[in-house]
């Protein structure tokens, strides 16, 4: 018990030692004078996705650190920003700097800003003025290589931290392709597994595309309806956004016509090609009959198994990584904190509201069960708290998210629903209150918080139960930067029959509650039946309000 009682003192980041990585998700300004990267390859002992010995790209070539110490001057934009580059070796110094890897044959030369995209690549003055209207002055590393890459319709896997702006990045190479008016029907798909983030897309999409007769189609079940009863409709949209379920009926139904796609863009594609989705992606691809089809895939984690099977998809694909891969931003202040039991994650969560604490705050629990357990142990705490999960209806889904952004809530309690690509501005804090099943989750789960260059925070509550998968995290941090205390890193890694077995079911844990095991039975069951009738109150409502219209 001891030993346990030390790891309470948890793992504090190190941010002077790993400041250089902030480049990897700023815009190009920030990132222009950053020291030149130091790891191009793994460790083995950080090589928790199996990538160990992976060979350094062939385009990173050295930069004298002396070249790239950084000035107050960087915030300003330079003359040659716009020019072409001369040489290869300038590309070479250019990728280095901005911490970006490219693996692939005759791949296209990355963009110094924005204006590149008009002056040398025919993208018409609308996006120009969008993308300063809505606040984007400088690209990414992300958008800087993947955007060439994938107008030159090249087959594209790409890797970037969470929060370093890979939604830009595959929505303008959708852009160029589709501006011209040809009313064929879908051009271009975007993909992501859940509801919240296709629609999420949707607006950032709509935002990019004003003032032009870009025509978004965000495929949702009164959408796909409606399609299906005016297929004329269908050949007015040129972009479809979707999740993969919904996409498959209205491809079974007969709603939706993929033979004139394109361009297909599978976000958090690693999640995609798992086990609950991977049948649902083939059928897609089936559908996507058109000669030439280029298939992008973007995540922050692509474990090298699942990249090995979307090579097979895929035809000599561009591989980009920007910074370290699976790995977090340094933005992100991480810390584990020992709880003892389960009961101890509520004594610390309720210590720390107590003590004070900066909203907005996401919580993250393992299931749906949790997500109402904690929320009525929250709702009487006096801070405005939400539960969101898959039970809720799409309705009250919509409401809390909205409701989250506008900080009208400070904290949100969640599943893994919203681990992946929700990008709520200026979330100060995950909490991880269930320890995570994978490091890919840990990765996601806590890159809600310190995107675009914010700072954020992120703790994750662990038990002497979840101890055996402690190192899953602790690697994470360590490559992340952070100063993990050497006993820490002596701990086993967990083996792979461990690993499956957390992935393929989360840890059983007591209820979470204050009160006494049977009281808090009693209390539960009285819960469910107030919750039943109130679900149906509002699924009542709802169908009314669908009558209505
Ligand atoms: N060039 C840019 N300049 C400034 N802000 C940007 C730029 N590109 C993207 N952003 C902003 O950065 C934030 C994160 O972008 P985005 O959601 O695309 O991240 P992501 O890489 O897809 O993250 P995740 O892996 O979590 O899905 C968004 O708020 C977005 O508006």
């Amino acid at each position: 018990m001891d030993f346990f009682k030390i790891l309470g003192a948890g793992a504090k980041f190190n941010k002077e030692r790993f400041k250089e990585d902030i480049s990897v998700f700023r815009p190009a300004q920030d990132a222009e004078h950053q020291p030149a990267p130091v790891v191009d390859t793994v460790p083995k002992e950080l090589d928790f996705f199996g990538d160990h010995g992976r060979k350094k790209p062939a385009q990173a070539s050295a930069v004298p650190a002396s070249q790239l110490s950084g000035s107050a001057s960087q915030f300003i934009a330079k003359e040659d920003d716009h020019a072409p580059f001369k040489s290869e070796a300038e590309v070479a110094a250019f990728l280095k700097r901005h911490r970006i890897k490219v693996w692939g044959t005759d791949v296209p030369h990355p963009i110094k800003s924005f204006e590149m995209l008009c002056k040398e690549h025919g993208f018409q003055p609308f996006v120009l003025r969008n993308l300063t209207k809505f606040g984007f002055a400088q690209p990414t590393p992300i958008q800087m290589q993947a955007v060439p890459v994938a107008i030159h319709r090249r087959d594209l896997i790409a890797n970037a931290p969470t929060g370093s702006g890979k939604t830009l990045a595959f929505l303008l190479s959708i852009l160029h392709q589709v501006h011209s008016e040809e009313k064929q029907g879908f051009r271009a798909v975007v993909v992501s597994p859940t509801r919240e983030l296709a629609t999420q897309i949707y607006n950032h999409l709509q935002n990019l595309t004003t003032g032009r007769r870009v025509r978004v189609c965000l495929m949702t079940k009164a959408s796909a309806a409606q399609q299906a009863q005016d297929p004329a409709l269908r050949q007015k949209f040129d972009i479809l956004v979707t999740t993969p379920l919904r996409l498959v009926h209205a491809i079974q139904s007969g709603e939706a016509d993929l033979a004139h796609v394109r361009t297909l863009v599978l976000d958090e594609a690693d999640n995609l090609m798992e086990a609950g989705f991977l049948e649902q992606v083939d059928e897609i691809l089936a559908a996507c009959t058109a000669p030439g089809l280029q298939i992008s895939l973007f995540s922050a984690t692509m474990p090298s198994n699942v990249e090995q099977m979307a090579k097979t998809i895929m035809k000599d694909p561009v591989r980009i990584i920007v910074g370290t891969q699976n790995t977090v931003t340094e933005a992100i202040d991480q810390k584990l904190v020992f709880v003892g039991q389960e009961e101890g994650k509520l004594i610390e969560l309720r210590n720390m509201i107590a003590g004070g604490f900066k909203p907005p705050c996401l919580i993250f629990v393992q299931s749906i069960e949790r997500a109402k357990e904690l929320f009525h142990e929250l709702v009487y705490e006096g801070i405005n708290v939400e539960a969101i999960h898959s039970e809720r209806t799409q309705v009250q889904r919509n409401r809390i998210v909205q409701k989250f952004r506008s900080g009208e809530l400070w904290v949100l309690i969640c599943t893994e629903l919203m681990a992946r690509g929700i990008d709520f501005k200026g979330v100060n804090l995950v909490i991880n209150y269930d320890f995570p099943q994978t490091a890919q989750s840990y990765i996601h789960r806590i890159g809600r918080t310190g995107r675009a260059g914010r700072p954020g925070k992120a703790i994750t509550y662990f038990t002497k139960d979840d101890a055996p998968h402690l190192k899953t995290v602790v690697n994470v941090m360590r490559a992340s930067g952070c100063d993990v205390p050497e006993w820490m890193l002596k701990l086993r890694n967990p083996s792979k029959r461990d690993k499956k077995k957390a992935k393929r079911a989360p840890a059983a844990r007591d209820a979470i509650s204050t009160v006494p095991a049977y009281d808090a039975k009693r209390q539960k069951h009285k819960r469910q039946i107030v919750e039943q009738s109130k679900a149906k109150k509002q699924r009542l409502a709802e169908a009314q309000d669908a009558a209505d219209h």
